[in-house]
């Protein structure tokens, strides 16, 4: 959630929290949008008023995002909310990266769904100030835009470990390594889950199956959902169960302290080989010289996690009716 869509307006995963009323905590949820799950337990947390999802490609196209945005607010029974629709291309222009065939080429495991009744906000005209923060030329333009924003949540990159688009990079961050570099480096107060992280929790087949026969909200859609999601798992990685990149990254946002972090500048790779690759400066020495990653605002790094409890949230909140 919370978006890589990268730039606040392109990296695939990232929630963005404002102080709220009631004492809840307004987020907005940016998204390719194969997050349905985490976009679901956002849903089902009383603490969090969803404001609105802004969408960025990734798992699908922006366009299919929005689609699927709206669908999935409906299934949710929040027809009404916004949704914005977010750049169509990367940054700097070129190659779309869509990775369709890891959710199904819907991104919801091609469950046939119907299309959405809701419409979508478009750009630009009824947006609210805080949908702009995901804008990232917005915040090129306007560095204060970072300070209004009271946390940014990041699923994106692999910090000190494998990517899952090649061995240098995630998919998130390498859809548009450009706008994520922006993102660090705008000095916002951001949390960054990577997959190093979110690949140590994993929903196994009984996990699915508990979920599949509880009475859980949006137990059956979901379960329904991660059928392709599942196979996939088997083909690429040898893994029976699913990986939890969403749904661990909305933990990290509500219940941080199941997490450890470390404090560093983060930047991205935008050339080369390496492309999309997040490197942080652990602070462990003191640099003779400048370097790209001097003067910037260290971001917190997820650095462990509480498996077991991050595991009990999702599915505690999954199966919730
Ligand atoms: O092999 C892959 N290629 C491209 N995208 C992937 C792959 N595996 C997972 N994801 C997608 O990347 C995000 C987490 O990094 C998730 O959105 C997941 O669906």
């Amino acid at each position: 959630m919370l978006s890589s869509d990268g730039s606040a307006a392109t990296v695939d995963g990232e929630a963005e929290m404002n102080s709220g009323k009631l004492g809840q905590e307004k987020i907005i949820i940016d998204t390719d949008p194969d997050d349905s799950m985490a976009i679901f337990m956002a849903f089902q947390s009383p603490q969090l008023e969803v404001l609105g999802l802004t969408t960025i490609f990734g798992n699908v196209t922006t366009e299919d995002a929005t689609r699927h945005a709206l669908l999935l607010c409906e299934i949710a029974g929040c027809p009404g909310l916004p949704v914005a629709e977010g750049t169509p291309e990367p940054l700097k222009g070129g190659r779309l990266h869509v990775a369709d065939f890891v959710h199904g080429s819907d991104a919801l495991g091609n469950i046939s769904l119907p299309p959405p009744k809701s419409m979508k906000i478009e750009s630009g005209i009824r947006i609210f100030w805080w949908i702009w923060f995901l804008n990232i030329l917005a915040m090129r333009r306007d560095s204060s835009f970072a300070s209004k924003v009271k946390r940014v949540v990041i699923l994106g990159g692999s910090f000190f470990a494998l990517g899952d688009v090649n061995p240098a990079a995630e998919a998130n961050i390498y859809g548009d390594p450009e706008a994520a570099d922006v993102v660090f480096t705008s000095g916002a107060d951001i949390v960054v889950v990577g997959v190093n992280i979110t690949t140590q929790v994993k929903m196994t087949d009984a996990d699915l199956d508990e979920l599949r026969q509880s009475e859980g909200r949006h137990a059956q859609f979901i379960s329904n959902m991660c059928k392709v999601y599942g196979d996939w798992h088997v083909k690429s990685d040898g893994v029976h169960g699913i990986f939890l990149h969403g749904p661990v990254s909305f933990v990290a946002l509500v219940q941080p302290d199941l997490f450890t972090y470390k404090k560093g500048v983060v930047r991205v790779e935008t050339q080369g080989i390496c492309l999309g690759h997040t490197l942080m400066d652990q602070g462990l020495k003191t640099w003779n010289s400048s370097n790209p990653w001097s003067g910037y605002s260290p971001v917190s790094v997820a650095w462990t996690v509480n498996t077991d409890e991050v595991l009990n949230y999702v599915k505690q909140l999954l199966m919730k009716p």
